[in-house]
């Protein structure tokens, strides 16, 4: 680790990620090579690319879901800059629950728990008392019209919006400097895209650094502040 001064939120440097595919003769895909991607606070970089370009493989190498090949993956933490590539299990735990943080399309919750618990429950791990983190969840659904009679409700058999917008409230109350987010508005409709595209850009506004993956053309043009072209991949040995 080294102290930090004006730096970038997220940066790689030289990242690579290969995946070999072991039940089919070893062949090796080196899906990404050499990725240099640098986000401050206050950016939404979208990442750009056609199918197969590597977006998502990005999004979990940067996350720390796969683990890279080559480069590094430098991520502000406090006031301290660290290389999740190298970082150990625990410190990259630590940094995924105070800095880095992942909305995911789909959400993953233990069953049986109230929508309103699973929402709150990132600002209670960060010591707000009860009361106030279900106040500040309820708020926020609320804006993303997710009807009061689901709250007490698990979200398992909701349907796909209505859990999309589950997941995107925790993760935004999550409070993250750094967001990841893959296809935010995928499952909604147009009154709800535009809420969650206005939440992020008010994130965006508040100095938290995102990197996006997102097709919808209306929504990507609201959310960048620049794009980050995935350049072409080559099938290596
Ligand atoms: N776990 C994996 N094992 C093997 N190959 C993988 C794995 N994940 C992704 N790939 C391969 O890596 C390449 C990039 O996939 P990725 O899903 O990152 O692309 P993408 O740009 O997100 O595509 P899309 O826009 O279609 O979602 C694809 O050729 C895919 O087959």
């Amino acid at each position: 680790m080294t102290r930090g001064g004006a730096m970038p939120m997220i940066e790689t440097r030289g990242l690579a990620k290969n995946f070999t595919l072991h039940v089919q003769g070893e062949v090796k895909l080196a899906v990404l090579s050499d990725i240099d991607l640098s986000v401050a606070a206050g950016e939404c970089v979208v990442l750009d690319g056609p199918s197969g370009a590597g977006k998502s493989t990005l999004m979990r190498t940067l996350y720390g879901n796969y683990r890279a090949d080559a480069g590094a993956i430098l991520v502000r933490h406090g006031d301290e800059r660290v290389d999740l590539a190298t970082a150990s299990p625990r410190l990259a735990l630590e940094l995924r629950r105070r800095t880095l943080g992942y909305i995911s399309q789909f959400l993953r919750v233990i069953p049986r728990v109230p929508t309103l618990e699973v929402v709150a429950e990132p600002l209670r791990a960060r010591g707000v008392g009860p009361q106030e983190a279900r106040e500040r969840a309820g708020a926020l659904l609320e804006r993303l019209a997710l009807p009061r009679r689901l709250w007490p409700l698990s979200p398992v058999t909701f349907s796909g919006g209505e859990q999309q917008r589950v997941n995107i409230a925790r993760g935004l109350l999550a409070g993250h400097p750094i967001l990841l987010v893959d296809e935010p508005t995928a499952s909604l409709d147009a009154v709800n895209r535009s809420t969650v595209v206005s939440l992020l850009r008010e994130a965006r506004a508040a100095g938290t650094a995102i990197v996006a993956i997102c097709h919808d053309p209306e929504a990507r043009d609201a959310l960048a502040t620049r794009y980050y072209n995935l350049p072409p991949r080559e099938l290596a040995a």
